[in-house]
């Protein structure tokens, strides 16, 4: 099955986010900042209500962290196993559906699939209540910070930064979009041994990518062949998918898939930038399990 083209309807918010000021587009919402051309404050409310079922799929990443790629898989990996699953709730975020639209996802016959971006202590509390499973895609912080850089820039929804260090900056302190990196971070570090939550790094795929699907389709206990791995990582390459996105993303193809891979944050961090979020991350998440999963060293210094 082909991924589903954007929706007519995101592709006439794109329209309306050109006569925006660039004040506009954010709104804060508990001292996070969220785009108002895709959420409502009220939205929080009805997500705090929403009930989540035990055969329900979460995939949830900060931005940037891979989950147009993860879903992608993910759906690659549901149709190759034959599972029948409800194409209306198809990744349907949950902080940018209104009252209204939760309404109609909470009718939608099983299985759905839904996305967040949000910080876990904001994921209705149904999908742990009823033990849900849970795939979180996570991405090591520098770079993280470098795709989100570009992704301001080019995303006519969002205000443009003038330069990379004044990005840096609000990156570090957590004024951007979704809150801090870090803060979602340690928070997954509650969740790390749960059995229905599993944490994969972009990383991870770079380096591996039929081991990723492999192990994605062992935490939803489907059984693939080796032929179907390897055509789900042919069609899930950076190249595959950039090449598509036109068809699959409309106009925002170009800004989602930018560069790919690990370690552009070198073309853009000074000796100093990186020294400051060196510190951070040792400050934050030394001696957790996520950090050693994000494998740092390897990735960022
Ligand atoms: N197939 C594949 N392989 C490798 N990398 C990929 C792939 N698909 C998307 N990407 C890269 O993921 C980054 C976008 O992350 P998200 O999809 O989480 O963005 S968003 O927050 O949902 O807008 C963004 O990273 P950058 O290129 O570094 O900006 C995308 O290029």
């Amino acid at each position: 099955m082909a991924q589903r083209a954007l929706p007519k309807e995101m592709e006439e918010k794109m329209q309306k986010a050109k006569d925006m000021k660039p004040e506009d587009m954010l709104f804060t919402y508990k001292g996070v900042l969220y785009p108002s051309l895709l959420c409502k404050p009220e939205n929080f409310k009805a997500m705090e209500r929403f009930e989540a079922r035990e055969d329900d799929i979460l995939l949830v990443a900060y931005p940037k962290c891979g989950f147009n790629w993860m879903s992608h898989v993910l759906k690659k990996i549901s149709d190759a196993a034959h599972v029948k699953r409800d194409e209306t709730a198809q990744f349907t975020f949950l902080e940018f559906a209104d009252p209204e639209k939760l309404q109609d996802l909470s009718k939608l016959p099983s299985q759905r699939i839904m996305g967040t971006h949000v910080h876990p202590k904001d994921i209705p509390a149904s999908f742990f209540e009823k033990k849900t499973k849970v795939l979180v895609i996570f991405r090591n912080p520098k770079d993280t910070a470098v795709s989100y850089f570009h992704f301001y820039n080019k995303n006519p929804a969002l205000p443009a930064f003038d330069s990379w260090d004044k990005f840096f900056s609000q990156y570090m302190s957590g004024e951007v979009m979704l809150g801090s990196y870090f803060d979602h971070a340690v928070a997954w570090e509650k969740h790390i041994d749960s059995d229905t939550v599993k944490i994969i790094t972009y990383e991870d795929m770079i380096e591996n990518l039929t081991e990723g699907i492999q192990q994605v389709a062992k935490f939803f206990s489907l059984t693939l062949s080796d032929e179907q791995v390897q055509a789900i990582a042919q069609e899930s390459t950076f190249e595959t998918m950039k090449n598509k996105s036109k068809e699959t993303h409309g106009q925002m193809g170009n800004v989602i898939f930018r560069k790919g891979g690990v370690g552009d944050w070198k073309n853009h961090f000074s000796e100093e930038q990186s020294k400051e979020l060196d510190a951070k991350f040792e400050q934050c998440l030394a001696g957790t399990k996520i950090g050693a999963k994000l494998k740092y060293e390897v990735h960022c210094k």
